[in-house]
């Protein structure tokens, strides 16, 4: 079975961590790096290529052509949307799904001096970092993992932000400093790797050998709750759930926040396991009634190019 996955290193060691999983299940597996889209726009801000999905449409294709049996990808990229032809066959064990800040000399985030530059293109630690240190000075920086650390490196950032499940993937040891889910909540699906098929293959046959249930209800429950406010990937909002309780209760965590970090709407609830869909879709219209859509609303409008 031949999987497809983005060139970066990243990507690579995802797609890696897949074929380890299916090999020894003894399925033998072969990888063919597909070039997309968002891999050649890499000087300008993601949300300015072509918003959702940039990395996800081209391996979408080749699979859909017959080219690649399964696909790999970091589920947080994911569009909600997906072409009905298309499944996720597999959810692997979650890695980290925390933020960690990196800074040139060590300095914790409380210990940054005022007008310190800390560089992200996601809008959403934009807006976390603004909320917690208004004083700040958040920057673009656009680029694959090895991009942002060579820039923090060069010293035109005196701090960036990445997720943890990054640095881990890549094995890399650097110091650095995790930001808690009270006060960061991650993206939806942050840390998770997403295995994708054709519905009704053999691949997704063999692929759900090495489904992770844990890690598909919380995903799936992260996207639920923040479905119905309608951001997408590039409107500030985060949504995270994690197994408490033995395994029996979901704690879960959502918000979304105001381009500047002075407003936001957040969700902080423990619901059952059982039932979960339905107690999510009741906090997904809980965000709304609190206002979530409107938010949401007013951040893209200040983010999209104007018309006249
Ligand atoms: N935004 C790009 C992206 N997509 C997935 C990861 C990291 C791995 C993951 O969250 O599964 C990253 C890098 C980052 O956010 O720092």
């Amino acid at each position: 079975m031949i999987i497809g996955t983005r060139g970066s290193d990243l990507a690579l060691a995802q797609a890696k961590t897949v074929g380890g999983l299916l090999d020894n299940r003894g399925f033998p597996t072969t990888r063919k790096i597909i070039k997309t889209s968002g891999d050649t726009f890499t000087d300008r801000p993601l949300h300015e290529v072509e918003g959702v999905g940039a990395f996800v449409r081209e391996l979408d294709d080749r699979m859909l052509s017959g080219e690649i049996d399964i696909a790999v990808h970091s589920m947080k990229d994911l569009p909600t949307e997906r072409p009905a032809e298309l499944s996720i066959a597999a959810v692997i064990e979650r890695d980290s799904p925390h933020d960690v800040l990196l800074t040139n000399d060590g300095s914790t985030l409380d210990e940054l001096p005022e007008e310190a530059i800390v560089g992200t293109t996601s809008m959403r630690r934009r807006a976390q970092f603004l909320r917690y240190r208004p004083d700040l000075n958040v920057q673009d920086l656009r680029g694959n993992i090895n991009t942002r650390v060579k820039k923090l490196e060069s010293g035109t950032y005196d701090a960036i932000i990445l997720a943890e499940a990054g640095l881990q993937r890549m094995g890399w040891d650097i110091e650095c400093h995790r930001l808690d889910a009270d006060g960061f909540c991650p993206s939806a699906n942050q840390g998770t790797i997403a295995v994708v098929t054709l519905a009704g293959s053999e691949a997704e046959l063999l692929c759900s050998q090495i489904d992770h249930a844990e890690s598909r209800i919380a995903t799936e429950v992260e996207r639920l709750v923040i479905r119905d406010v309608e951001g997408g990937c590039i409107v500030p909002v985060g949504s995270f759930a994690e197994f408490v309780d033995n395994g029996n209760t979901i704690h879960i965590r959502a918000e979304i926040l105001s381009l500047d970090g002075k407003r936001d709407i957040r969700l902080d609830e423990m619901i059952p396991v059982d039932n979960y869909r339905e107690h999510a879709k009741e906090l997904g219209q809980k965000l709304v009634a609190l206002g979530g859509k409107e938010l949401v609303k007013e951040a893209i409008s200040q983010l999209s190019p104007k018309n006249d």
